[in-house]
């Protein structure tokens, strides 16, 4: 089973991952992604859907119009391991081509 991340692996790890954070009250970490609108946000989600489903690690999210909130963890581990930080990463990379940073 993959391991949780230390407390300073985590921190270090959201140093280099724009927008995410910590969630308070539970091992997670989050990130609110704003598109231009609901086609930028649902084809912004399609897009993590796929890595997601190839990763068999699924995110947490809700979708309001043009905002998707996301919140990782990996439950078997009970907290953050690397696979939440690599989605995480891969999630950037897919805003970012659609124009957010
Ligand atoms: C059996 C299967 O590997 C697990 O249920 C996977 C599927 N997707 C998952 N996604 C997330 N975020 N955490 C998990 O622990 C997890 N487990």
């Amino acid at each position: 089973m993959v391991e949780r991340l230390s407390a300073e692996a985590r921190q270090a790890a959201l140093a280099e991952l724009s927008g995410w954070s910590e969630t308070a009250g539970r091992e997670a970490i989050a990130r609110t992604f704003t598109f231009r609108d609901f086609n930028e946000a649902f084809g912004f989600m399609s897009r993590a859907a796929l890595v997601a489903e190839k990763k068999d690690h699924h995110p947490e999210w809700k979708n309001v119009y043009k905002t998707v909130e996301v919140v990782l963890s990996t439950h078997d581990a009970g907290g953050v391991t690397r696979l939440d930080i690599e989605l995480a990463r891969a999630m950037n990379g897919i805003a970012r081509q659609l124009g957010v940073s």
